[in-house]
């Protein structure tokens, strides 16, 4: 079973990826995978343009964890899409010195619930389960992802609704 872990930049992907890699899962990083498909830098943006649609036909499938703001992108079998509060994704990103533009940018597409939107074009419903790392240390959030795995917690999303912090200026 392939199962993807996506979020905005700073909703713990990475980190709570480390710990079931700990615990013994398959993680596939998609930062790792991505490098033969890159087209351009994005200086303004800071980012990198990739070529996603080639990278994801190419993507040789994984019995194990897909980690990356691409994953939902994949033909998971499951998808976990991480979330944070806006504010408090600004603080985790903030000591990476980002630019302030881009520390807005993520708390913004956090807000507007993109990378949700766009895991539920991809998938079906029972296929999608939403996390909110907010205020869950890492290993909890692992904790769930492993049940989500089993079948142990049910798919669920639509319970967070984060646009008042769209008009916090920040
Ligand atoms: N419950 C939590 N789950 C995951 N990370 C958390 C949690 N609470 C705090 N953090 C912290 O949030 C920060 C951002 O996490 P991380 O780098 O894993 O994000 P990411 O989604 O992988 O970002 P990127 O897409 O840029 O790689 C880390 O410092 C991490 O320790």
């Amino acid at each position: 079973m392939m199962v993807g872990i996506t979020g905005t930049p700073g909703t713990g992907k990475s980190a709570i990826a480390s710990e079931l890699l700990r615990r013994g899962h398959r993680v596939v990083r998609i930062g790792e995978t991505i490098r033969e498909y890159v087209l351009e830098e994005d200086r303004e943006r800071d980012t990198l343009v990739i070529d996603v649609e080639r990278w994801a036909e190419e993507f040789t499938p994984v019995d194990g964890i897909v980690e990356g703001h691409l994953a939902h992108l994949l033909p998971c079998d499951r998808i976990v899409v991480l979330r944070c509060r806006p504010d408090i994704l600004a603080a985790r990103l903030s000591p990476r010195g980002y630019s302030p533009a881009k520390i807005r940018e993520n708390a913004e597409a956090e807000a507007l619930d993109v990378i949700l939107i766009e895991t539920l074009e991809e998938y079906p419903e029972d296929a999608v389960y939403e996390l909110d790392t907010t205020e869950q240390s890492v290993e909890e959030c692992a904790d769930k992802i492993e049940q989500f795995m089993k079948g142990k917690l049910p798919p669920s999303y639509g319970n967070i609704d984060w646009t008042i912090y769209l008009d916090t200026g920040l």
